[in-house]
């Protein structure tokens, strides 16, 4: 029996469990292609670094993350999004059976797990260096994910998040906290960046520009960087300086996965607020033009933790793959 091929996938933004599967049926309908992860400059770097730094905070290791059935009480929070909305990662094979076996959906997302999403826990994270400009980051080629984003959409708390650790990037309410790279080496083998935020109003013109062209050389140059994190605040309408970045990483074809921040604020529909996922759905629809293929994204929150195990699953299997590759 044939599907229709605009079959909606329903996809659970819950706190957990962090995957939900996928009928094989419907997966086999997929046609989104392959995509790539890393820059040309990132792929053509062979990877032979070791980690130097010794000082290690060890951290609460968890249980390995695991597969887990959806509960039923989701119903309320789910997104529906088209097949062909859906992120495939590199090393999912979709042309046959073999997609049945890798077919399921990370949640709160769009991105398929595949078979290297492996080795995703954080079990030690150490902050290494600040720096001004590229030149001064960490050279030992270890692959990095660099966050960035709005200032105060949530940079450090997301960082802070995802190593378990309240104060390891110093967060503030007054935006602009964050000036410099900062790197940040987990598990002794691959880095978070925290990058300072952009559209700081208080900024004179002089220091945005500064920072523009500071940050997009760093995006172009920086061969062990996997992918681009870009953060969105869920909980208001997109902003201008936000397309206008996603657009540009598109048509830079920086690879990008968008991180969508504070879930947990709801706004109450008879305010006319618009629900985070409304607000992401909106923002998906507004950049579509600048991508070949749908961008993977992730809903989150660091007041709940929601989207903390997916981003790194997420992080796993690109950097699994980059290493590989
Ligand atoms: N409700 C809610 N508040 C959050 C969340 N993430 C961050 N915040 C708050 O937002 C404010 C800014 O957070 P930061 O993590 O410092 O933001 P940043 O993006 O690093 O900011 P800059 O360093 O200034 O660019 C803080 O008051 C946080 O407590 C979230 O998921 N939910
Ligand atoms: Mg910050």
């Amino acid at each position: 029996m044939l599907l229709h091929p605009r079959l909606l996938l329903p996809i659970v933004s819950a706190v957990t469990p962090p995957y939900q599967f996928l009928p094989a049926a419907r997966v086999i309908l997929l046609t989104v292609g392959r995509r790539n992860f890393a820059s040309p400059l990132a792929r053509s770097r062979s990877f032979s670094a070791k980690a130097q730094l010794a000082v290690s905070v060890p951290l609460e290791v968890d249980a390995p993350i695991q597969p887990e059935i959806p509960d039923e009480d989701d119903a309320d929070t789910q997104v529906q999004i088209p097949l062909d909305r859906l992120f495939v990662p590199p090393g999912v094979d979709l042309g046959g059976v073999a997609v049945a076996a890798s077919g399921r959906v990370l949640r709160g997302s769009n991105i398929i797990l595949g078979p290297y999403a492996r080795d995703a826990q954080v079990s030690s994270a150490e902050f290494v260096k600040s720096s001004t400009k590229t030149e001064e980051c960490p050279s030992d080629g270890l692959p990095e994910f660099a966050l960035v984003g709005r200032s105060n959409v949530g940079k450090s708390s997301l960082l802070n998040s995802l190593v378990r650790r309240k104060r390891l990037a110093l967060t503030s309410k007054k935006p602009g906290k964050t000036q410099c790279i900062n790197h940040f080496r987990i598990n002794e083998s691959w880095y978070l960046v925290d990058l300072p935020g952009y559209g700081y109003a208080i900024a004179p013109h002089e220091v945005r520009d500064n920072w523009a062209e500071f940050t997009k050389s760093y995006f172009v140059r920086r061969e062990s960087l996997v992918s681009v994190f870009l953060l969105i605040d869920a909980s208001i309408p997109a902003k201008k300086i936000d397309l206008e970045y996603a657009s540009w990483l598109g048509q830079n074809q920086i690879p990008m996965t968008m991180i969508f921040t504070k879930c947990d604020k709801r706004k109450k529909k008879k305010n006319g607020g618009r629900r985070p996922e409304e607000n992401v759905e909106d923002f998906q629809k507004l950049i579509r033009e600048y991508f070949q293929e749908a961008p993977p994204w992730i809903m989150t929150s660091s007041v709940t933790n929601q989207g903390r195990d997916e981003i790194l699953l997420h992080m796993a299997q690109l950097r699994n793959y980059w290493l590989k590759h």
